[in-house]
């Protein structure tokens, strides 16, 4: 382990760019650093921490941060701390205590490795090289974070991703319909952030029973390791340190809503605990009215003021109406939604606006009233331009004045940028669904039971609609399992579709294990069970046992709480025991099997009681609504609306047999409005945001022959990098691949366990065998690999024999790499414009640089290994010259800086001045641009402009040539 003393001069090996930090604190197992340079202050684990001592030697030169040099000529040490004693250029003698020492002085390792004789194989300057390559490549890539998840590249998903994973602090509602990938957007998005670093400390919030699927979904898919936080997580933490706010001992956290909502104590621990990104999950369940506030809606508005970024989840956001919604929205950005009716209002508007963008989209000329629309838009500052050219017939100019125009008005006009919804209409081929309605006589029993609950009012529908509600009480005489026809239903059923995967869902937990166990004492069937009455882990397990192919149950029987969140379309028939009376719950019920990944026709079996209100409502969702065949976004505004008339009928089933056919048309006509309305206004420009085919097509396409070129590229120089790590690589079977420590390993190898591990880079093997580990160049394992061999100085310094037709034999010289860095923060992003790049020279005695004629790729071929012994003589016998070379080789170096610098600079306005013009213009339209984010990209051009102009030349690498 290190000593650290306060005031003593570090260097990150990781980041060598932050320049010389100062220690500030030693505890017994951390130390804390700060880097002027970057401003940043790192605390790492004294144990492993990646720090060099930054000690120099007599002989070395020294530069105080008053900008004067020392040549040191002696050092001496006290209580730990070292001061140089030597002579300044002006010829004074000095001291310079190394708290004094400038913070960007680089250390010339390489070079004091060269002629200390510390030579390294070739292969390992060619592997450092490589990385160092692909390092740079990997950091400007808008696609590095994005692609290496275990996931399909889906346009849509990808889109959206890419939309918002690169905002600062991004603050979004995805509200995809029922099982188009939520879940895998959020964590692509999570994903890019942490691994650029926008983002360090995030909380998931989700319902209880999805905590484990949420885990597994980010440990498989995107090797993010969260933990789980419950009250048990939290003593303990708080036993083994004492004072410790336990949500501050993890980075990645998730938790329960109900949790934290009922946890005082919990949730103000949560809430210090200073998170970059909150992500909550089921979001409906955050109930707000003008009236009535629900606690968890208190605890996450709560939270997601103190969070900068935040993605709320859900697939339903007007299950609880659209106060509800407008309150969600709110969470995200108070400013621009301070009030529901203006956002009612606002709506009025789209209208107008989505027929605009759909003529536009159409490529057909524009309608007067499309013309007059977009007229109406031209204060925006830069629509008028774009209109003329559109006008004036030039088919050069027009197509592309039609693409801006209609970026411009979605940008502008919406919830655009808070707001993503896809829809099963737009993302398209989704299997069909067929509804199996199953009428069933009604019993004796049953009949006595509507009888005496008919007449009461609304409260009593859920008596209705599950009567054997009544018969769950204490004291029932007969089992009501034995009295329904659905149980009897249900069992031919289950015996006919033996070899199927059946789920079955019902309203209640008590009905579930009703049914359970009728099936396993009428017809010995085991069905795996899943409601809120188990605990956490009993329910993963049934839920487990239902998905085992072989050995487990061909039948899931789930109360409510199954109905949200769960991935269950390897299934493909689905019993409605009951009907729920929102709409969204039905539509959440199909969505478990209706998700991306369902290969078949699903069947939705609703049996139910003829002449009740079972038949009611199963009439009214089939002819009202057809909502069994068709999800049926519209369905909660139309429920809100006819609910009166829905309960009468519900409560009055026999009274008049006209009512039902009218209510039934009334649902009918209405619902075929609403759906004309939204389809016409906000669900079009919603729809044209949250997906714009053209750019999600070329995003995929572009993401896709990325990641097939990246597939055999990683392999290749994944087999480079094992080999000199040690690792071995076996075959495993096509495409995959095992990896284990190997008797020549010297050091662990990060990630790697002692028993190796199967790794493939095939995506489709990796999406059909979970057990393997899917290699990316966003793997842990490969970065962490990538960051070993650039943080150890192995492949700095390197001699090789080369015979080359355009060198002389005997002549020497010098392979000079060098790396232009700005020591800035990884939050202002200097590297996505000034790349770590690489400089390389090859200059010979007369100082002619022969980088372009002798390529990387042409030397590699025709070198020779030279054995390490000779390596040591011939450094030894051409000191002197050598020193000339690398005097050479950084002036030749230094002559490439102004190119480099002025293409960063050329980067950042590129990319920043039309994201900053964006804005503006966007501001004046559409106030869901946060000023804040306007501030944040003029800060980010501000600071990069900055950290590019002290960008520091840094000799990374140099191999000794000898031409042979
Ligand atoms: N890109 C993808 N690659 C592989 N599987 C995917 C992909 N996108 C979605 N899936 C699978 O499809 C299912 C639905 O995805 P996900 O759970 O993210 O949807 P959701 O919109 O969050 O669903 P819900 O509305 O039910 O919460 C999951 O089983 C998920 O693993």
């Amino acid at each position: 382990m290190h000593h650290f003393t306060p005031g003593q001069r570090w260097i990150s090996d990781t980041e060598l760019q932050m320049g010389l930090g100062t220690v500030l604190s030693v505890e017994p197992r951390t130390v804390t650093l700060l880097f002027l340079a970057t401003e940043e202050v790192r605390t790492y684990a004294r144990q492993t921490a990646p720090l060099s001592r930054a000690a120099f030697a007599p002989g070395d030169r020294v530069q105080s941060h008053e900008g004067w040099s020392l040549e040191v000529h002696s050092v001496i040490e006290r209580d730990g701390l070292l001061t140089y004693r030597g002579r300044r250029e002006n010829g004074d003698e000095a001291e310079l205590p190394e708290g004094e020492l400038d913070n960007l002085m680089q250390l010339n390792r390489p070079a004091d490795r060269l002629f200390t004789g510390q030579i390294d194989p070739d292969r390992w300057f060619v592997l450092r090289q490589r990385t160092r390559d692909k390092a740079a490549e990997l950091a400007s890539s808008d696609l590095h974070g994005l692609t290496g998840a275990r996931t399909s590249l889906i346009p849509h998903q990808l889109y959206i991703a890419h939309e918002i994973a690169d905002r600062y602090a991004p603050r979004v509602l995805l509200a995809d319909e029922v099982g188009l990938g939520k879940t895998i957007e959020a964590g692509l998005i999570l994903h890019y952030q942490l691994l650029s670093e926008r983002a360090r400390r995030v909380l998931i919030v989700v319902p209880e029973n999805l905590q484990h699927q949420w885990l597994v979904e980010m440990r498989r898919r995107f090797n993010l390791r969260f933990s789980l936080f419950d009250e048990g997580r939290c003593r303990a933490a708080e036993e083994s340190e004492n004072g410790v706010n336990p949500f501050q001992t993890e980075q990645l956290v998730l938790c329960d809503l109900s949790f934290l909502a009922e946890q005082p104590t919990r949730f103000e621990q949560a809430l210090e605990a200073d998170w970059d990104l909150l992500v909550v999950d089921e979001a409906h369940h955050l109930q707000w009215s003008p009236n009535a506030v629900s606690r968890e809606y208190r605890c996450i508005e709560q939270l997601a003021k103190r969070t900068t970024g935040a993605l709320l989840l859900t697939a339903t956001p007007e299950q609880l109406g659209k106060e509800g919604h407008f309150a969600r929205l709110r969470l995200l950005d108070p400013d621009r939604f301070p009030d529901f009716d203006r956002f009612v209002a606002e709506e009025q508007d789209y209208e107008p606006i989505a027929a605009a963008v759909g003529e536009l989209l159409a490529g057909t000329p524009l309608s007067e009233v499309a013309e007059a629309t977009l007229r109406g838009t031209v204060n925006e500052g830069d629509n008028q331009p774009l209109l003329d050219a559109l006008t004036s017939g030039d088919i050069g100019t027009s197509g592309s004045a039609r693409e801006e125009l209609v970026e411009h008005l979605l940008d502008r006009h919406g919830t655009g940028r808070v707001l993503f919804r896809n829809t099963r209409a737009a993302v398209k081929g989704f299997p069909a669904r067929q509804l199996h309605a199953i009428p069933l006589p009604l019993p004796e029993a049953y009949a006595e039971t509507f009888s005496a609950v008919q007449t009461t009012g609304s409260r009593e529908t859920p008596l209705l609609l599950c009567p054997e509600r009544l018969y769950q009480s204490e004291g029932a005489a007969t089992p009501w399992t034995r009295i329904d026809p659905r149980v009897q239903w249900l069992i031919a059923t289950l015996k006919q579709l033996r070899s199927e995967k059946v789920v079955v869902i019902t309203a209640t937990m008590e009905t579930a294990g009703d049914l359970a166990e009728a099936l396993r004492i009428t017809a010995g069937i085991q069905a795996a069970l899943f409601h809120e009455g188990m605990s956490l882990l009993e329910r993963d397990r049934s839920a487990a046992f239902f998905a085992d192919r072989e050995y487990g149950s061909p039948i899931l029987i789930c109360s409510e709480i199954g109905s949200e969140g769960r991935n269950l379309q390897f299934a493909h028939h689905l019993v409605l025991f009951d009907l729920p009376l929102n709409p969204d719950l039905l539509e959440q019920r199909i969505g478990r099997l209706d998700r991306i990944g369902q290969s078949e026709t699903i069947h939705i079996h609703v049996p139910y009681l003829e002449e009740t209100p079972q038949s009611v409502l199963f009439h009214w969702y089939h002819e009202g609504l057809g909502a069994f065949e068709h999800t049926c976004p519209t369905g909660h505004s139309v429920f809100v609306q006819v609910e009166p008339a829905l309960q009468e009928a519900l409560h009055n089933v026999d009274a008049d047999t006209e009512s039902l056919p009218a209510l039934i048309a009334a649902t009918r006509q209405l619902n075929e409005r609403l759906l004309d309305t939204l389809h016409r206004g906000r669900d079009r420009l919603l729809e044209y945001s949250s997906c714009r085919p053209q750019r999600a097509e070329a995003l995929t396409r572009r993401a896709r022959t990325d990641a097939a070129a990246s597939e055999a590229e990683l392999l290749n120089y994944l087999e480079e990098l094992f080999d000199a790590f040690g690792v071995e690589l076996e075959e495993h079977s096509e495409n995959a691949f095992i990896i284990r420590p190997g008797a020549q390993m010297q050091e662990p190898f990060p990630g790697l366990p002692e028993d190796g591990l199967t790794f493939t880079c095939h995506r489709a093997t990796a999406l059909a065998n979970e057990d393997m580990e899917f290699f990316t160049w966003e793997h842990p394992l490969v970065l962490r690999g990538m960051e070993m061999v650039l943080s150890s100085e192995r492949g700095n310094t390197a001699i090789t024999a080369v015979k080359h037709p355009k060198i002389t034999p005997g002549t020497l010289l010098l392979e000079g790499i060098y790396l232009l860095e700005s020591a800035s923060s990884r939050a202002v992003q200097s590297g996505r414009y000034l790349p770590p790049s690489r400089i390389r020279v090859v200059v010979d005695p007369q100082r002619v640089d022969h980088a372009s004629e002798l390529s990387e790729s042409s030397l590699n071929t025709n070198s020779t290994a030279v054995e390490s012994e000779t390596a040591r003589e011939i450094v030894n016998a051409y000191r002197q010259p050598l020193r000339d070379l690398l005097r050479h080789s950084e002036t030749a170096a230094r002559r490439r800086i102004p190119e480099l610098l002025e293409q960063a600079g050329h980067r950042i306005h590129q990319i920043l001045d039309r994201e900053i013009d964006r804005m503006h213009a966007l501001r004046q339209v559409n106030p869901n641009v946060r000023e804040e984010e306007l501030h944040y990209l003029e800060r980010q051009r501000e600071a990069a402009e900055k950290a590019i102009a002290s960008a520091v030349l840094r000799l990374d690498a140099q191999r000794v040539i000898v031409a042979t």
